[in-house]
């Protein structure tokens, strides 16, 4: 009698069909494939929302429902699919995943993150190779109210102009010749996936422009309890990410009252050796049960890989790991008029959930310093422009009736 072979397991990973979004996809599904060989992990790619409008600005689309309108629409349909069984895994850049992800799907792993900043892009044919050369009134291309914010705080002299599309398509609308911009500010790690690094020529960072939450790193998401694809993905996944971009979102969550809002960040984690006698932020006897939607992140750096995660809201035997994590994070006014920064100094950290509420802390402070007033201020703005759509929206129904 001979034994059956085995069927390898597949796992179908679903992503936008932009040409970043492919390429870090395919990338993340060879990591994958390289790391739980035998098994396969084929890339299918759908359509989303943001992908087909591309004229629309960001923070107008969709407007009436959703809690974080401009973000879930890379997301929503993907996370759809997933539910449906169509994809087994979704690759996100994470910065473009609401702070709360879709109910029934949970966070599986995020990868090593590459460059989190931001960078100078010329248009090609100028001389200049930084915003400091360039001459006043020269038009910049960015959508993102968090760019366009804190430069025209650095900035004043320059000019800020919307530009939408995949990265691609903005390089193009930078380089036409009757193009009106000068330049564009772009994520030094999409630039450089896509092969088009050589186009950079100075990064953005503290005190100049501070990156998103999440810039940089790609997640993977999975339906909720699917174990499998849980174990598979821990392989690949990076838990000093994970603990630096849970601090971000940390911080994220607790200052968005579901608008888009101008916030920038960077953290940095140190590991510290295990006789170092820095206490802990958190005393260690407050490690909270896992009650967390995501297993993966709630145990991550603390649980050995090769100890399965556990599914019955046990906690197992952890491994200890204490990290230095510095964060500094400010809130801009739209116009860069009003800006609050909160440099705390590093904490002393020892698990994901620990860096999650030292965001979340340092959140609270932000709103103290000021940043409430601003993000009022905003969430007003954004209201204004809702019930006008609405009520342009009410008059194209009147005369088509
Ligand atoms: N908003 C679009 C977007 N989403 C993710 C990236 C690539 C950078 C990343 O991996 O975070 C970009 C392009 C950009 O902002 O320049």
């Amino acid at each position: 009698m001979s034994t059956p072979t085995p069927t390898p397991s597949r796992f179908v990973v679903g992503t936008r069909k932009s040409n970043l979004a492919l390429i870090q996809t395919q990338w993340v599904a060879d990591a994958l494939a390289a790391a739980n060989s035998p098994a396969t992990f084929p890339v299918e790619h759908m359509t989303t929302l943001g992908d087909r409008n591309q004229t629309t600005p960001l923070h107008e689309l969709s407007p009436f429902n959703s809690a974080q309108p401009a973000k879930s629409l890379w997301t929503d349909e993907l996370e759809s699919a997933l539910l449906d069984g169509r994809f087994d895994l979704l690759v996100h850049s994470c910065k473009d995943v609401p702070t709360a992800i879709r109910d029934g799907c949970e966070f599986a792993a995020l990868l090593e993150r590459h460059d989190p900043r931001d960078a100078f892009v010329v248009k090609q044919g100028l001389p200049y190779k930084s915003l400091d050369e360039l001459p006043a009134g020269s038009v910049i291309g960015t959508g993102s109210v968090r760019r366009v914010a804190q430069l025209s705080r650095a900035y004043p002299k320059l000019k800020f102009a919307d530009m939408r599309g995949n990265l691609n398509t903005r390089l193009g609308k930078l380089d036409a010749p009757d193009s009106p911009f000068a330049a564009l500010i772009l994520a030094i790690s999409g630039m450089v996936r896509l092969g088009a690094g050589d186009r950079l020529t100075a990064p953005l960072e503290y005190p100049v422009l501070m990156h998103a939450v999440g810039q940089g790193a790609l997640a993977v998401e999975i339906r909720q309890g699917d174990v499998k694809t849980r174990e598979a993905l821990r392989k690949v996944s990076h838990w000093q990410t994970e603990w630096r971009v849970g601090a971000e979102r940390g911080l994220l969550r607790e200052l968005e009252g579901g608008c888009s809002v101008p916030v920038g960040v960077e953290t940095t984690l140190t590991e510290l050796p295990a006789d170092d006698a820095t206490p802990a932020h958190y005393p260690a006897d407050t490690f909270p049960a896992p009650t967390s939607a995501s297993p993966t992140l709630h145990f991550s750096g603390i649980l050995p890989t090769t100890t399965p995660l556990p599914v019955d809201g046990e906690t197992p035997a952890l491994q200890t790991r204490r990290v230095k994590l510095d964060l500094k994070a400010c809130v801009t006014s739209t116009d860069g008029s009003r800006h609050v920064l909160y440099e705390p100094g590093p904490a002393v950290i020892t698990s994901w959930r620990e860096a999650e509420r030292w965001g979340e802390e340092c959140a609270r402070q932000l709103r103290t310093l000021g940043a409430s007033e601003i993000l009022e201020v905003i969430e007003t703005d954004r209201k204004a422009r809702e019930a006008s759509a609405l009520a342009k929206a009410a008059v194209l129904q009147a005369q088509s009736a």
